[in-house]
């Protein structure tokens, strides 16, 4: 069968002013690497068509294929909290949109595609392959954690060197979203006063993903809830996203941009990865706070569609962002309380989740076993001191007491707390390999991780255990 994408692209609809129109710059010798069949079928795209000569050539963009409107979007953003005016797709093409097979419409990205008008000065437009593995198997871990997020169809070796720090093989990922738009995106056309561009396109992302939302403040609200969940599920699992600059925080409430991020292994919440992040600003703890700060930016942007008053604008723009502290406080609240197996809310939880998390920490206990591990009753030799632990579960044991459906505790633990997440010294261990040529512990991650609440089979038991003081990883670069 051939490749037929029956694209729809309604961003490419927008003013010539929200985006560059280019082809993606051809690769030399494209292999395909890994391949996401399931979600080619979800998108209804033939996977065998997707695996085919002609639809490596297209995952490669050294084909576009029809239909497709190929353009770098334009898009601003604080990084690391200075403002950036003009970023923008430098190393990225949206090849067009499409409703998926259960109606959903989603972007279709090739990320490593070449320079674009937006590229960094003398940057090259292309990715190492090593980031795009990486995103590859942690973006889809987190949608199968049940956290939302974009998605990965394809990784392509291009055959050709790119230049960081050392000489490595380039890559292309093929990345699904329910959009790209971001809150720099806003930011773009608010910063140069354009408020007529930033009307459309908050019409264009109620319409698209808040449709039953009302002007820009029902926007405000609906993005600031779905960024609140988001972030508390990272929180559940302890991700550290590493670069929550405006221009990677989705105004759909996707994760988007796995450039340095990384889960934790034994837990702490100062804890950063990112060989970028010097002060620490997006550790762990710190990341509901950024994203009320970037939140902010983006209720910033809206202002001029909020009212025509600046004074009245800035006083409902605040009293939206006013609500966000409880709300990701709920969220969180939620997640940790479902994480220690309670179904109801009593006024004591949070101090009892936080006095186990207060006792992981001294007893530098691993964050996803030890989770894992309530439910099979062995948590406490997570533990330096296993009887930090055991104080605890006198405490948690009398609290399920007073909890509903007792007998449902195991199952609900098992539900809450994933056996495997994408440890860092793993995906790293993968793409030692994948670069020299053997995909085969990629692709077996990407297998373990596809059903992360699942006992892991025997085989795959090495694959949750921490990493040896020889194998953690200390450091994770963008690669960009
Ligand atoms: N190799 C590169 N060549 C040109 N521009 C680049 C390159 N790497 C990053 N950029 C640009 O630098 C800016 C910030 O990069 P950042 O690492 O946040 O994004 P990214 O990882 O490229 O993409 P995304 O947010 O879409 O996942 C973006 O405008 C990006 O396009
Ligand atoms: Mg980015």
């Amino acid at each position: 069968m051939p490749l037929e994408i029956p694209f729809d692209n309604s961003y490419a609809r927008l003013p010539e002013r929200f985006y560059v129109r280019q082809p993606p710059v051809p690769v030399r010798a494209p292999e395909l690497l890994l391949l996401n069949r399931g979600l080619g079928a979800e998108l209804g795209i033939d996977p065998d068509a997707l695996q085919s000569p002609e639809g490596v050539q297209v995952l490669a963009g050294n084909a576009v294929p029809s239909g497709s409107d190929p353009l770098a979007q334009a898009y601003a953003g604080h990084q690391f909290g200075g403002f950036s005016p003009v970023l923008g797709d430098g190393r990225a093409l949206l090849l067009g949109e499409m409703v998926d097979s259960q109606g959903r419409r989603r972007d279709i990205q090739l990320k490593g595609s070449g320079p674009t008008a937006f590229s960094r000065p003398g940057s090259d437009g292309r990715s190492p392959l090593g980031p795009a593995i990486r995103e590859f198997i942690v973006s889809e871990a987190m949608h199968a954690l049940g956290i939302p997020s974009t998605r990965s169809l394809a990784v392509v070796a291009t055959g050709e060197r790119v230049r960081r720090v050392e000489i490595e093989p380039g890559g292309v990922l093929t990345r699904i979203a329910s959009s790209h738009i971001r809150v720099g995106t806003f930011q773009f056309f608010a910063a140069r006063g354009d408020a007529e561009a930033v009307r459309l396109l908050a019409e264009h992302v109620i319409a698209r993903h808040y449709p039953e939302v009302e002007g820009p403040l029902g926007l405000l609200d609906a993005v600031i809830a779905r960024q609140a969940q988001l972030v508390a599920q990272w929180m559940g699992v302890g991700f550290i996203h590493g670069v929550m600059n405006t221009d990677n925080t989705s105004i759909s409430g996707e994760t988007i941009d796995y450039g340095p991020c990384a889960f934790m292994d034994s837990y702490h919440p100062a804890t950063v990865y990112s060989s970028i992040d010097h002060q620490g600003r997006y550790a762990y703890q710190n990341q509901p706070d950024i994203l009320a700060w970037n939140l902010a930016q983006f209720a910033t942007s809206l202002l001029p569609l909020i009212d025509p008053d600046q004074e009245t604008a800035i006083t409902a723009a605040q009293a939206a962002m006013e609500r966000y502290p409880a709300l990701v406080r709920r969220h969180w609240s939620a997640v940790f309380r479902a994480k220690i197996g309670l179904v109801t809310e009593q006024p004591g939880d949070d101090a009892l989740i936080g006095d186990l998390l207060a006792r992981m920490v001294e007893g530098q206990a691993d964050f996803t076993n030890t989770f894992r591990a309530l439910a099979a009753g062995t948590p406490r030799d997570e533990f330096l001191d296993p009887a930090a632990f055991d104080a605890w579960e006198a405490d948690w044991r009398k609290r399920l007491e007073q909890d509903t459906a007792p007998d449902r505790l195991q199952a609900r633990l098992r539900a809450a707390n994933p056996a495997i997440i994408p440890r860092n010294h793993r995906v790293e261990q993968a793409i030692d390999a994948a670069t020299q040529g053997d995909m085969a512990p990629a692709a077996r991650l990407v297998a373990a991780l596809s059903r992360p609440f699942e006992d892991l089979a025997e085989d795959d038991a090495d694959l949750a255990r921490p990493p040896t003081e020889a194998e953690r990883v200390h450091r994770t670069f963008c690669g960009t």
